[in-house]
Formats: C-alpha cells, structure tokens, sequence
C-alpha cells in the first residue's frame, strides 16, 4: 500500500528515465497505483495526446520528471533542443494536469537555473538575479519558465497545488553513460571502469578539475521526492534538494578511482567545456522540513558501480 499522504493516481512523467525508474524503486511506491508512460506510449510533445491521457486516467498526483537531460557536452550541442522540448514539456504536462483537476503537482526543475559566479550556497531567492551559465542556458530557460509557469497556476488554481523543486546534480541506478550526453559521474565511472579493463594509465578529466559540483544520489533524491509528497502542505511552493556541499572535479575522480580500485593516473583536457565553477545549493528550506540523504559519496558511487556493471552485461 503507498504510504498515507500519497494521492493516488500517480503519474510520474520520465518514469523510463534515472529519476522515474528510482521513483518506482522507493519502497512506499511500491503497490501505490503508479502511471508510468513511455514515449512510445505517449510523447509529451504532443499537447493533445498528453490532455487526452490526463482526461481519461485522472491522476491526483503529478510528479513531472520528464525531460530532454544531459551533461555540459549535450547542452552546448543543442541549446535549441533544449530550450524547445523542456519548455514543450512543462507546459504540456502542467496545463493539463490542471484542466483535469489533479490536487497535486510537482515539478523538477534544475540547479542549472541559477545565476553563474556565484561562489556562496544557491538559495531560493537568488533566482533571476543575475546572468546564466552560457553552456546550459536553453535548457535553464525551459527550467524557469515552467517553473514559473507552475506557480503562476498554483496562485489561480483552487483545486491544483503546483509546487516546485530545484534538485542538484544527480547520478546513481538507471543513470546515462553514454559518453556523448552523460553527466560527469557516470563519465567518469564509464571511464574509469574502461582503463581498469585495457591497463589504461591515465584517464582523461575535462577542465583543470579545480570546478565543483554537488552531485546527490538518485535514490536518495527520489526518497526526498516522496517525503515532498508526503508532506506538501508543508512544502515551500520553491525548494532546493541537495547535499548543501560539493566536491571539485578532480576530488571526483579519485573517489571513484578509490572505490573501483583503479591505481592509475589522470591528465586534464584544458580544451574542454568546464561551465559554472560552482553550483552547489542552500538547503535550509529542505532541512526544516526534517529530510537527510542516507548515503554518502562513496557508498553512492558503489551502488552505482553496481548497476553499471550489471547493465553492461
Ligand atoms: N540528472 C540530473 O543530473 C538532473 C539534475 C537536476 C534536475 N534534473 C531533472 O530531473 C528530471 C529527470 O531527470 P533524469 O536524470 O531522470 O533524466 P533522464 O534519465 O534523461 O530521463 C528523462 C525522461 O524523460 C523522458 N522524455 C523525454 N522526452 C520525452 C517525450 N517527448 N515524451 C515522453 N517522455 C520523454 C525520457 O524518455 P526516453 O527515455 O524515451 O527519452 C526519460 O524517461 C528532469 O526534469 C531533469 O531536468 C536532472
Ligand atoms: C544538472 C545538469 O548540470 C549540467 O551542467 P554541469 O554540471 O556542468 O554538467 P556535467 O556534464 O555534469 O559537468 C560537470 C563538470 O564536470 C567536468 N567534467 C570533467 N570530466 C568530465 C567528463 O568526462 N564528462 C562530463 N560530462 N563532465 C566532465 C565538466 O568540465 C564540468 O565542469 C547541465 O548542463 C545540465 O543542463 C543539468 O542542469
């Protein structure tokens, strides 16, 4: 049975995706009446598909994790694409879940929407406070204004709560490795993972590695994704949901090399993008609302290994 303060339906959009497939894994899902559509089965693009879907299935709970997602290298490729499809996305998504009375809907947006330089905790009220990261700013602008979007709903909406989160980066099960699009942790754990097995000396790290960057484990993120619904009326409409720390590239890298066992050495691409120099959230708002991950760094990365190794058979 979902745990009490679940309204169920739940439809959870990008549930084939690292946030949708971790969602499905929390335990106080599990036999909760979850709606998961694949693309296949309805592409989010198409307004009309999407409100027909929501007419007929009427779900009460809206987590809205779908998204065209990738690292620094994919953003820089397709600013166009990104801006276009999460904006399509949200709005698609959002408006209809509103037009079909849903009490609750949550929507993920991105650290990335933050202004860039900044060197202290990302808070909430920094928001459009000044210029974004060039190399993610399509898919920081989709963010905002989906965002914004959602809260604009909420204040004209009697029957539909609409809240936002504002998760850091992520990695962990059900991640992309794919070297074109992915992340950097997975990167670096496809990477690794690749010089253990050819004897390779050196692995290659983009930038100088002195950025940083807050990566919080997709499990655990999914576990604060259920805590949010659980308790919502107490939610801020805004909230950030990360570690409140980081980690700079290079530290990265060697806590991956120490939890697999590669003995090697690294050398720095200078050549390659390394965008914001760091992004790391305040977590005041997540605090008060007495949530904590349950893994740190290390233990995350072996269970992500795991999986890694798993899915490459
Ligand atoms: N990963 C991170 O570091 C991170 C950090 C902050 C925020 N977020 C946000 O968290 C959410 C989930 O991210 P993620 O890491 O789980 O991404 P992901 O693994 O790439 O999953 C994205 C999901 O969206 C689906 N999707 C994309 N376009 C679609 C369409 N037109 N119709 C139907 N489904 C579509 C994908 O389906 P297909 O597999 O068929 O493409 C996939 O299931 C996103 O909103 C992302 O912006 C992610
Ligand atoms: C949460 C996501 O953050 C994303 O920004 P962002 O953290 O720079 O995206 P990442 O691709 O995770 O890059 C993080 C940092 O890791 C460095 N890096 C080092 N080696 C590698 C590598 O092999 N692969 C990758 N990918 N990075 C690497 C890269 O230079 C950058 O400073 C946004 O582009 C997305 O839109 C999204 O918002």
């Amino acid at each position: 049975m979902a745990a009490s303060g679940l309204l169920e339906p739940i439809l959870v959009t990008g549930g084939t995706g690292m946030v949708g497939q971790n969602l499905r894994e929390h335990p106080a899902l599990s036999g909760a009446r979850l709606l998961m559509p694949g693309r296949a089965e309805l592409d989010l693009r198409d307004a009309a598909a999407v409100r027909a879907y929501m007419q007929l299935h009427r779900p009460a709970t809206v987590i809205h994790a779908a998204g065209k997602v990738g690292g620094i290298q994919a953003n820089m490729r397709d600013p166009a694409g990104f801006l276009i499809e999460n904006l399509d996305l949200g709005r698609n998504v959002i408006t209809a879940a509103v037009e079909a009375g849903a009490s609750v809907v949550l929507n993920l947006a991105s650290s990335c929407i933050y202004p860039r330089d900044r060197t202290t905790l990302l808070r909430e009220e920094d928001l459009l406070t000044g210029p974004l990261e060039p190399t993610n700013e399509g898919y920081a602008l989709a963010k905002i204004a989906v965002l914004k979007l959602a809260a604009y709903l909420d204040a004209a909406s009697e029957a539909t709560s609409l809240k936002s989160v504002i998760p850091c980066n992520l990695f962990g099960r059900h991640d992309n490795f794919k070297p074109a699009s992915s992340h950097l942790l997975p990167a670096i754990i496809q990477k690794v993972h690749g010089a253990i097995q050819t004897g390779a000396e050196s692995v290659e790290i983009w930038g100088d590695g002195t950025a940083r960057r807050e990566f919080l484990f997709a499990t655990d993120f999914a576990d604060a994704v259920v805590h949010c619904l659980q308790n919502f009326d107490a939610m801020p409409d805004l909230m950030n949901i990360g570690l409140g720390f980081d980690y700079s590239i290079n530290e990265y890298y060697q806590t991956v090399a120490d939890v697999l066992g590669y003995a090697g050495g690294f050398h720095h691409d200078l050549d390659r993008p390394v965008g914001m120099a760091r992004k790391v959230v305040d977590v005041s708002r997540l605090d008060a609302m007495g949530w904590k991950p349950r893994h740190d760094l290390k233990q995350a990365v072996g269970l992500t290994y795991e999986f890694f190794l798993r899915s490459a058979v």
